[in-house]
């Protein structure tokens, strides 16, 4: 199945993929001749040379077939003998202004399968009307038998994967380390920045799987990504809580947590209201208070940068415990109910050990 994208600004010119209409590609002024294989150069890659570089990543794209997603090895062999992947930065940044947008027809229901995928995936979340359009445009359907292998760790990585069914396996040197299943994703790191695949992943059952090529994913999902995986990096290393968590499920945590500020005397949570989020205290200090039996509130605990709150409804699926007011300006990092419980699952026992005492403390300041 041969490529059509057309190379265009405007995102409503996007071609079908057909090969009639297409538009020549310009000639290159090949900028990146020599430098394949050259990790080393990448820094030092000024913005021109960057642009061009991408632009001959296209060209490649343009020239070469989409893998064949039906055969298990083919995607894998492909990736082998693509060594020149351009020399685009370390650092992962946006180029929506000039990529060329992939379209794969599709049908409906195929579009609908993809939105029900993505629905549920956190780094979807942010995407606008028509990055959501093209990303849809973009994906290619891959069905995968038990047993084969999507993801080759040490591999050159093509694509980004997002689970429509199925389960699968993600080993790093032979240790399983994850699993994924429905909504969840896979495959982004090597795609954001330039490395070989970290880990080895395997379908333990037949699953259907939407791929994204490096450059949509490049040009659209990966820009918010790691600015977000940045923003929070420093800050969940330092939460005690998450201690025990490794760089990778605190980035997955930071692809989930949204921030959210209240101003000073702002209710952030009720007591008795029913509970949703789950929040970690980046700033600011929060001022916890309960109903005594008089019916008089009274303050019985303060938090502060690092602190986290409202687990205790989620734990126990129990109306909020106490009322939580602002003192100050005050942020904190949420989490819905979902996320709280797939991502914190390493830490949950941690955090239910944690909140037996945190509630007699919360008991007899009450009194
Ligand atoms: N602990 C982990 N470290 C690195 N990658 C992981 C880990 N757990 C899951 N993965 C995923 O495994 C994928 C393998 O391909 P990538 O390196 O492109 O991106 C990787 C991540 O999406």
């Amino acid at each position: 199945m041969a490529v059509d994208p057309t190379f265009t600004s405007h995102p409503s010119a996007i071609s079908p993929h057909h090969h009639q209409h297409t538009p020549p590609i310009p000639a290159l002024q090949d900028p990146c001749s020599g430098d394949d294989d050259d990790d080393d150069d990448d820094e030092q890659v000024d913005e021109d040379d960057e642009d061009d570089c991408l632009y001959d990543e296209q060209q490649d794209l343009f020239q070469n077939e989409l893998p064949d997603f039906t055969s298990s090895t083919s995607s894998f062999n492909r990736m082998q003998r693509r060594t020149s992947v351009s020399a685009e930065s370390m650092t992962p940044s946006s180029r929506e202004h000039r990529f060329i947008k992939t379209v794969v027809p599709k049908s409906a229901a195929q579009h609908d399968r993809i939105q029900s995928a993505i629905q549920t995936n956190f780094l979807f979340r942010h995407l606008d009307e028509m990055q959501y359009k093209d990303v849809i445009n973009a994906m290619t359907e891959k069905q995968v038998e038990p047993g084969e292998t999507v993801i080759q760790q040490g591999a050159v990585g093509d694509f980004f994967y997002i689970v429509e069914s199925g389960h699968l396996d993600c080993y790093i040197d032979q240790e399983r380390v994850t699993t994924y299943q429905a909504g969840g994703s896979f495959g982004e790191l090597a795609l954001m920045y330039n490395s070989p695949r970290a880990a080895t992943i395997v379908a333990t059952t037949r699953c259907v799987l939407w791929a994204l090529d490096r450059v949509m994913f490049r040009g659209i999902l990966m820009e918010h990504t790691s600015a977000k995986r940045r923003m929070y990096e420093s800050f969940l290393t330092d939460v005690p809580i998450l201690a025990s968590l490794d760089a990778y499920e605190r980035y997955k945590i930071a692809d989930a947590l949204e921030s959210v500020a209240f101003e000073d005397g702002q209710t952030v949570i009720e007591q008795n209201a029913v509970g949703n989020n789950f929040y970690l205290i980046e700033s600011g200090v929060a001022v916890f208070y309960k109903m005594d039996a008089n019916g008089v509130q009274r303050e019985v605990n303060r938090l502060t940068k690092g602190a986290y709150f409202g687990e205790l409804a989620l734990l126990n699926d129990s109306p909020r415990a106490a009322t939580v007011i602002a003192e100050g300006r005050l942020r904190c990092a949420t989490l819905g109910k979902k996320g709280f419980n797939r991502l914190l699952g390493p830490v949950l026992d941690i955090l239910k050990r944690s909140s037996i005492n945190y509630v007699k403390v919360m008991q007899s300041a009450s009194e």
